[in-house]
């Protein structure tokens, strides 16, 4: 038999038909939806006269656009609170699983997934969301779709989809101490380019990897389309297992032994061929910080924001982009005051990623001058803050914990990063605008948030390693 990738194994897997030599139609494992990208396709059902055809397969869950302060009181924004009933009504018509605000199941699309059990190995995974790329962590095809395609998904559980090529990214050596799975990724986008990995689907591999816990794998999938990958996928091993076997506990699934079985399948064969192989040196990372307007615009926090391109047209989109940081080509961003910290979305959420946080703030205190949003990715997150005696280590530090949602990551709730300010985020994405009019966006690890949140300037978070 040829040796196959870990991404062809899977897709093969689930080819339904073969519409041309690029593309197939595939099953879909599981469906997640949430209020921003679903009204749509369920209109469309409703036009069609058709029902939800595997809503077992389905799970939803109100993210977005919702506050996260007040959750027990009903929306104040009007748009948001139609977006969020529709779901639940929706919901409600077609049979599918609903984790309403409050619900003890509640959160981010792509950390409730997996936190749950849903999202397992093998498996193909949509939602009308781009960062379902997360799920890959656990060595799904999992990947972003449009509104009509998510009508697709739930008229026949099937989708036609282009064979995007593959591509493997093998991280060896040993990261130096302060940088993390963030920092990893960031290093990643800021060598490939935004678009250095656009049609690819990718494969991360190597020591660096398998050293990494769920939570890590997760930060690291979610943003394989900040550089324009179609999705990002991690061999799953023992910590997979050992990870989805706690989580389907929460939700009462049973993984049955043909599906344990399948598990032991799913890696790279030696010998399988990528389109493209990568290798990074992993020694060299250093914690990373954005001073730009796309993920790929990162520098290490020492470094120095580098001189424009030679193109005229990227010369001028770069200063461009400068110019609504307010930064200059050759400045160092050590020492910049900033304004907000947000600690949270699908890319450092969880709580893993409030104990790296709580770890740097702990016996210190938030700077006067910084506002901080500090919230979780779901409920679970939430209650295990507090059951873990982490919401002490904040409240004495001088943070507020919030209750889950996207919140700052995007502007489509009440928390918005004003014009002008500065702050350093957690999330994935720092375009014009992205967290807030004229908000300008650091995207940074939860250590560098933490430090600088204590500082209220950019700092190494390095040196709270060092005594
Ligand atoms: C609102 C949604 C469609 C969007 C996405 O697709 O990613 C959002 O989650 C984001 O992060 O920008
Ligand atoms: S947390 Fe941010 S990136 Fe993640 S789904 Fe919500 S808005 Fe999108």
């Amino acid at each position: 038999m040829e040796p196959k990738t870990l991404f062809e194994k899977i897709w093969d897997s689930h080819v339904v038909s073969s519409i041309d030599s690029n593309t197939d139609i595939i099953y879909i494992d599981q469906h997640y939806i949430h209020e921003v990208t679903s009204p749509q396709a369920f209109e469309g059902l409703r036009k069609r006269n058709i029902k939800v055809f595997r809503p077992k397969q389905t799970l939803a869950t109100a993210d977005h656009n919702i506050p996260t302060q007040n959750q027990h009181l009903p929306i104040p924004d009007e748009i948001s609170r139609g977006q969020v009933n529709t779901l639940d009504e929706n919901c409600k018509e077609h049979g599918i699983t609903y984790f309403g605000m409050q619900h003890p199941n509640n959160g981010i699309v792509h950390v409730i997934g997996p936190e749950l059990g849903y999202t397992r190995p093998g498996m193909t995974i949509v939602c009308g969301d781009s960062h379902t790329s997360t799920h890959g962590a656990f060595g799904a095809i999992a990947f972003g779709i449009g509104t009509s395609e998510v009508e697709m998904v739930f008229a026949s559980q099937c989708i036609p989809q282009v064979r995007p090529k593959t591509m493997r990214i093998n991280l060896n050596g040993e990261t130096p101490k302060g940088v993390t799975a963030k920092d990893i990724i960031m290093y990643i986008i800021a060598e490939l380019s935004s678009g250095g990995a656009t049609g690819y689907f990718v494969e991360y591999a190597g020591q660096v990897i398998e050293k990494l816990n769920m939570e890590e794998r997760m930060t690291i999938c979610n943003m394989s389309i900040e550089m324009g990958a179609r999705g990002g996928l991690i061999a799953p091993d023992s910590v997979t297992f050992e990870y989805v076997e706690n989580a389907t506990k929460l939700s009462g699934f049973k993984i049955s032994p043909k599906e344990r079985e399948y598990w032991n399948t799913l890696k790279t064969d030696p010998g399988a061929v990528f389109d493209k192989e990568i290798g990074i040196d992993a020694t060299k990372i250093h914690p990373m910080i954005t001073y730009g307007t796309n993920p790929g615009m990162a520098i290490p926090v020492d470094g120095v924001i580098p001189n424009p391109p030679s193109s005229k047209k990227e010369k001028e989109s770069f200063l461009k982009s400068l110019d609504y940081m307010g930064f200059k080509p050759g400045m160092k961003l050590l020492g910049q005051k900033i304004d907000y910290v947000f600690l949270g979305s699908c890319t450092n959420g969880r709580i893993e990623d409030f104990r790296a946080f709580a770890s740097i703030i702990k016996g210190r205190k938030k700077a006067s001058n910084v506002t901080a949003y500090i919230v979780p990715g779901s409920k679970n997150v939430e209650e295990q803050i507090y059951s873990e005696g982490l919401d002490r280590v904040f409240n004495e530090a001088g943070f507020e914990i919030r209750q889950p949602g996207c919140s700052a990551c995007l502007a489509m709730n009440e928390d918005k990063i004003p014009a002008g300010k500065y702050a350093v985020s957690t999330s994935n994405r720092n375009f014009e605008g992205r967290q807030g009019p004229g908000a300008r966006t650091l995207l940074a690890s939860p250590l560098t948030a933490a430090a600088c949140a204590i500082t209220g300037e950019i700092v190494n978070p390095m040196q709270f390693f060092n005594n």
